[in-house]
């Protein structure tokens, strides 16, 4: 029912709503329902918790007006604001207002103008802020050097002019500086920062494919942001160097000494520290030796692999594989050569100990051919490393994404559609088998791991009930969906999703490109693009020209390309549910492709070689 009094924060965002122009998009937002009840069907880009509004992601809506300030800050509850991929303009609003704020997001907008020194000054609790590609011009508000929980700040893309200011702020992970118009020295603070930092992409500093740039932030780099990442390569090359000898004496030194595993972490992870530039974990000094031990210890979840002990696996130098949004991953070889990955959690600290054995019992009971199985697990309150087996033959990213030379082709349609099986099969294995309901929550391409005969292994998976709340929102934005977007939870519906956009990216060789927007666009993913070919009937030439096949699996390729859009329906009731995937992709085979739908055969596809092969040509 309707409530006879509308709550204050509901008058507040009415509020809001009535300064922003083009708010067709918000029409959600009704004095009849609560904002945050969801069987109401709740106010789209309202971000609640608990029936609490911590924050609002207003993206991709082409909003344009005033932003309310005034009416914002009666609600005291907002940690988090996005506006970012609209079309707002005029000078930075005086966000300094919210002065709980811990992100603001404000990228790709209109905003412009210089910003003025103080207007950071009571923003101390700000952590994430992203104001790159709009038109800011002045100098780079030395107040941002003081906001000292500051992680992310992304200024690229604007017209700043003058000195880097001095950022010393010791958790300051990712600064993006390039395509401004600075000059000047680069502070001395800085030259510990990862170099690509300067450009854009975390992600070219490790060989992880699951962060490539965006096609505005490589148009937008300008010659000037490499000068300086040369400098700071250089500068960090020495620095390693020096680090790097130090490490080595360290290490010899303390052979025999028993490290506390925080202070192992640091050491072993000592080749990340130059990727990632994390400030390293400080030690924790236990008074005891027994509590030393108990902290050294590393819970096994199977018994049929020999038992290794924590320091064995933080003493092997470890390799960096790659840094994703929920945290850095390492492989190390341990006991008789065996090289197992260690993943080290970000945002874990809510959950209890208690709580974490549990579900980490829960995940060491799954066993099935397409998941990974989790080894081993390390808790303290401060840190949380999972250990899995490593797999050689790499990620299912890696295959599609990256360079193949010759002698190793791109994967042809056969162990494509054998990878995709499996993947459905390990999802509806997943959702039988846990005793509560838990999406995967994080399907990629970079959490699909290939073994030596190719089948797929899932990683990464149902760890929903141990992250962070708070975090879960902005950690789990792979192949976003259009509710999860507005809701930022995740479902099994939203893992269908992401499972219909892995098919297309699968039988494309697409990345999402959406993959580095906060939000959903309706009109920038995968699915959409592939429709607009669909539609157009160009369906010949959306798959990857890399795959090759048999003339015969033509029809499979439309089939499988027919239930990846399935999956990837807008409205989520829509979608096929895992029984139905796996059913149909197990049918999978000859047939008559739906020739309105799919457009003509004739125009759309091209044989090359022989009869028996084929590939579809992009060039007709
Ligand atoms: N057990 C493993 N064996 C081999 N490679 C792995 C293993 N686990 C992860 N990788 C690879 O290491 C790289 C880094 O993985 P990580 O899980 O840290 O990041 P990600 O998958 O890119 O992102 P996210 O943190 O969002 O999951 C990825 O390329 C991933 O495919």
């Amino acid at each position: 029912a309707p409530p006879s009094q509308p709550s204050p924060a509901v008058d507040a965002l009415l509020k809001f709503k009535s300064s922003l122009r083009n708010n067709m998009p918000l029409t959600s937002w009704d004095a009849s329902v609560e904002p945050c009840n969801w069987n109401q069907g709740n106010w789209i880009g309202v971000l609640c918790h608990n029936n609490t509004i911590w924050g609002l992601q207003l993206e991709n809506f082409g909003l344009t007006g005033t932003i309310d300030i005034d009416a914002l800050v009666s609600i005291d509850t907002i940690r988090s604001l996005s506006f970012m991929n609209n079309k707002f303009d005029g000078s930075l609003p005086e966000f300094r207002r919210l002065g709980k704020l811990k992100a603001l997001y404000l990228s790709n907008n209109r905003f412009g103008g210089e910003i003025p020194e103080t207007i950071f000054q009571d923003m101390g609790s700000l952590k994430r802020l992203y104001l790159a590609n709009n038109e800011f011009t002045g100098n780079i508000p030395t107040s941002l050097t003081a906001l000292s929980k500051l992680t992310v700040l992304k200024l690229e893309g604007n017209q700043f002019t003058g000195q880097i200011p001095d950022f010393k702020q010791k958790d300051l992970k990712t600064l993006n500086l390039a395509s401004n118009e600075l000059e000047g020295p680069i502070p001395a603070s800085l030259s510990n920062l990862n170099p690509n930092s300067f450009s854009e992409p975390v992600w070219t500093a490790s060989k992880s494919m699951s962060n490539p740039p965006s096609p505005t932030d490589v148009k937008k780099s300008k010659s000037h942001a490499w000068k300086i990442v040369l400098i700071v390569v250089i500068i960090v090359v020495v620095l390693a160097a020096l680090a790097l000898a130090l490490f080595l004496f360290h290490k010899k030194k303390k052979h025999e000494a028993a490290l506390t595993p925080s202070t192992s972490v640091a050491a072993a992870t000592f080749n990340a520290e130059q990727v990632q530039h994390q400030a390293p974990p400080r030690p924790q000094h236990s008074s005891s030796r027994t509590r030393r031990a108990d902290h050294a210890k590393l819970s096994f979840l199977r018994d049929d692999i020999e038992k290794f002990d924590l320091q064995d696996m933080l003493r092997a130098s470890a390799e960096v594989l790659g840094s994703g949004t929920f945290g850095a991953s390492y492989k190390a070889v341990v006991l008789r050569g065996q090289a197992v990955v260690v993943k080290r959690y970000r945002h874990m600290n809510n959950v209890g100990r208690e709580e974490f054995h549990e579900h980490m019992r829960r995940l060491g009971r799954l066993s099935h051919p397409n998941l990974l199985p989790l080894m081993a697990y390390y808790y303290r309150k401060e840190e949380k490393l999972l250990v899995s087996e490593f797999v050689e033959h790499g990620s299912l990213a890696s295959h599609i994404h990256g360079n193949h030379s010759l002698e190793e082709q791109g994967l042809d349609w056969q162990t494509r559609l054998k990878i995709i099986k499996g993947v459905a099969k390990g999802m509806a294995y997943l959702y039988n088998e846990l005793p509560i309901m838990v999406p995967h929550g994080h399907l990629k391409s970079s959490n699909v791991l290939l073994d030596n005969s190719m089948e797929p292994l899932l990683t990464d998976y149902a760890l929903r009930p141990v992250i962070n709340p708070e975090h879960a929102h902005s950690l789990m934005i792979a192949y976003k969906s259009p509710e999860y977007t507005l809701r930022g939870q995740t479902t099994i519906k939203t893992d269908i999703w992401s499972f219909g956009i892995l098919i297309l990216e699968i039988l494309t060789g697409k990345f999402p490109e959406n993959y580095l927007l906060q939000g959903y666009d309706r009109n920038a993913n995968l699915a959409a693009w592939v429709n607009k070919m669909v539609k157009e009937k160009r369906t010949g030439e959306v798959f990857d020209k890399e795959m090759t096949g048999t003339k015969n699996s033509k029809s499979e390729m439309i089939n499988l390309l027919k239930i990846g859009l399935s999956c990837c329906e807008e409205d989520a009731d829509r979608r096929l549910d895992i029984k139905e995937v796996v059913e149909k992709i197990e049918e999978l085979k000859e047939g008559n492709p739906e020739e309105d739908y799919y457009g003509s055969e004739a125009n759309t596809f091209s044989v090359r070689g022989n009869d028996e092969d084929f590939s579809f040509a992009l060039d007709r």
